[in-house]
């Protein structure tokens, strides 16, 4: 960035930053010093399982929305256009399936880590196995988190990038260390609160900045940055309808279903219904995180989409995007730079601390206490305590490992979580919903599946980089042109070039089909051997919900039947809230496509119709017919509400 262009923080600014530190370490001091004092591992890792539904959302929701979510997304909008947004769409089945299967599961069966699950279903070397690819991937997330806001501002104020890092790292790991489950979950609130009111404060003064929503509009669609749905199947485009929402479903399946750090807060939750309504309310909040920086995307592109600070080198990396625009649109309100950075330190903070807390947990508990199984409580905590300062110092070596690779962080976290959360995903559920897989398949299933993940990830990022440095990229380079010139990669280079929102799904998958066969082969678990509640009755599940959906007026299932699953939120209720999700779903999905310009794509002529680039493409707007079907079929909502037993559909044709 070159000298001129370098802008400073006031004093307000910094000022701001230093008090978001400080307020961070009060509430982390004052659970450290309130209550038993985090004497019991209980009331350290879990908060003595008190917690309440709305801050438990909060926190469930700032756990995975770092400074990544913050600088990468609008970034990505400003870069792709918005086809990002539709990874909203996986938040429903994303939240409903940790929310009825996962939660039950692991809330009944009273763990502490969510590896304890593993040996129950399968034996001690699958719980290793699984605790130790956690911490892998919690250790390289850790690293990004901590390093991605110290980055940008560095890039852009000229702050002193280790002196960011250090400051966020010993503050986060003091009050963590200290505070245990309960101050990390006050401190998410907390840091939530600031992280929505600094994106939204930058986005009204920005939109003003940028002279007002109609000339940001028209920006924006002259610059085709509202993509419509993009319904083209090739799993090798990165961002499609398919990749987002279906892609993401597993992807928030390997976060927010059988991820330690969410499955912990769920444990700490005083009743399971609390627990279920806290993943039912991250939702809204999900859905505005993720609005506020797709807007904040499309204000950027509003100011620089014709003289791109990218172009004119001001600044080096796409996701120091977001930081030039502070400094540059909003350098005279003196206070709101301090609060954007306030904000992406709130979004490090929170996630960082969580997984400080998640990553002492599941080491006490699938590592240490096996061994020692006499450790006095006392003894325990004070282990746990340690081991969160010590995870702290791993996540600053971390943080410099991450200074060295370069790359959007949104992508290179999302690889991650693909690569290693996906195999994680798949091990659990071949437990959960396979009763017949058992510990051989487990193991051999997640090894396959993380050789895989790792091959195909490193694979594709490889494959990815210009310059060939060593014989074997020259070699993979080279291979890489010959098959391009037919335009469609084949083979090896297919599986490189897929999109990496399909990691989660094709790693799991991979997992779960090796774990069925070897399981198979080496002679399949008999149900009797199975431990009771580590397996959910899918089956009997299905059955159950079409008799409901097919005799709505009879009870099905007998008395305990009904009774064992039915103490979560009232079925009327549920059903309502589910068919409202999925009807407003469909409306919104409808209104997307009759109203935004889209790519559409026609299967069978592998032909595309570009409705407002009319330069490009020889037809204009031609819609076929299969995606006119598909329009309707998306926009007849049909809300039903079910009312005391009685259902009335009312049919929303858009
Ligand atoms: O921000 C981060 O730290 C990670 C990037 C976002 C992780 C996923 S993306 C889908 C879901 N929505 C979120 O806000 N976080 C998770
Ligand atoms: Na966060």
């Amino acid at each position: 960035m070159d000298v001129t262009e370098q802008k400073y923080f006031s004093t307000i600014d910094f000022v701001l930053f230093v008090l978001l530190l400080v307020a961070s370490m009060a509430i982390g001091l004052y659970y450290a010093l309130s209550g038993r004092q985090q004497r019991t591992t209980r009331e350290f890792l879990l908060a003595d399982q008190s917690m309440k539904c709305l801050p438990l959302s909060l926190s469930l929701m700032a756990t995975f929305q770092s400074a990544v979510a913050i600088v990468g997304t609008p970034a990505e909008v400003f870069t792709n256009g918005t086809q990002y947004w539709f990874i909203g769409c996986s938040y429903i089945l994303g939240l409903l399936i940790p929310a009825h299967i996962f939660i039950p599961v692991f809330y009944r069966l009273h763990l502490t880590s969510a590896y304890q699950y593993l040996e129950l279903r399968f034996c001690k070397a699958v719980r290793i196995c699984g605790t130790i690819t956690f911490i892998f991937q919690m250790i390289i997330y850790m690293g990004v988190g901590i390093y991605t806001p110290a980055l940008a501002l560095n890039a852009v104020t000229g702050f002193h990038l280790w002196g960011a890092v250090l400051a966020t790292g010993l503050v986060c790991t003091i009050y963590t260390a200290l505070g245990g489950l309960k101050a990390v979950i006050w401190t998410d609130v907390f840091q939530t609160v600031v992280m929505f009111a600094g994106q939204l404060a930058v986005i009204i003064v920005g939109v003003q900045q940028a002279g007002g929503l109609s000339h940001i509009w028209r920006k924006v669609i002259e610059g085709n940055r509202i993509s419509g749905i993009d319904l083209n199947p090739d799993p090798t485009v990165r961002h499609t309808f398919w990749t987002l929402a279906l892609g993401g479903v597993f992807l928030m399946l390997s976060l927010y279903g059988v991820n330690q750090t969410q499955v912990q807060r769920y444990l700490s939750s005083r009743t399971e219904k609390e627990a279920v309504m806290s993943c039912y309310m991250v939702f809204p909040c999900l859905q505005i995180a993720l609005g506020l920086s797709c807007v904040m995307g499309l204000v950027m592109f509003a100011c620089y989409s014709d003289n791109s600070p990218l172009d004119n080198q001001y600044i080096t990396s796409k996701d120091q995007m977001v930081l030039y625009f502070i400094m540059d649109m909003l350098q005279d309100f003196s206070g709101l730079p301090g609060l954007f950075v306030a904000c992406l330190f709130s979004a490090s903070l929170s996630t960082i601390s969580s997984a400080f807390s998640s990553l002492a947990t599941v080491t006490m508990e699938d590592l240490i206490k096996p061994h020692y199984p006499s450790m006095v409580e006392t003894r325990a905590t004070l282990l746990s305590k340690i081991l969160t300062f010590a995870y702290g110092l791993v996540c600053l070596v971390m943080a410099y490992v991450i200074h060295l690779m370069n790359g959007s962080v949104l992508q290179v976290t999302l690889s991650i979580f693909g690569m290693v959360g996906g195999p994680l995903l798949g091990v659990f559920c071949l437990g959960i919903f396979f009763p017949l897989a058992n510990s051989t398949g487990a193991v051999t299933g997640l090894v396959a599946g993380l050789v895989l993940a790792f091959w195909v990830g490193i694979g594709g990022f490889v494959t990815q980089i210009p310059s060939i440095t060593t014989v074997s990229t020259f070699l993979s380079h080279s291979v890489f042109l010959y098959f391009s010139a037919f335009s469609k990669p084949v083979g090896l280079y297919a599986l490189y070039s897929l999109s990496y929102m399909w990691y989660s799904a094709l790693n799991s998958s991979v997992v779960i089909l090796i774990g069925l066969i070897v399981s198979l082969i080496t002679g399949p678990m008999k149900q009797g051997e199975l431990v009771a509640g580590t397996v959910y009755p899918l089956m009997d599940k299905a059955q159950d919900l079409m008799q409901k959906l097919l005799r709505p007026k009879s009870c099905v299932g007998s008395r305990e039947q009904r009774v064992k699953w039915t103490h979560l939120p009232s079925n009327a209720m549920l059903q309502y809230y589910i068919d409202i999700h999925c009807s407003v779903l469909q409306v919104l999905i409808a209104l997307c496509i009759s109203v935004f310009p889209a790519n559409w794509y026609m299967p069978g002529t592998n032909k595309w119709s570009c409705p407002n680039r009319e330069k490009h493409c020889k037809g204009g707007r031609e819609k076929d017919l299969s995606t006119i079907i598909s329009g309707c079929l998306f926009g007849a909502g049909n809300i039903s509400v079910t009312y005391n037993q009685k259902s009335y559909h009312l049919l929303v044709g858009v």
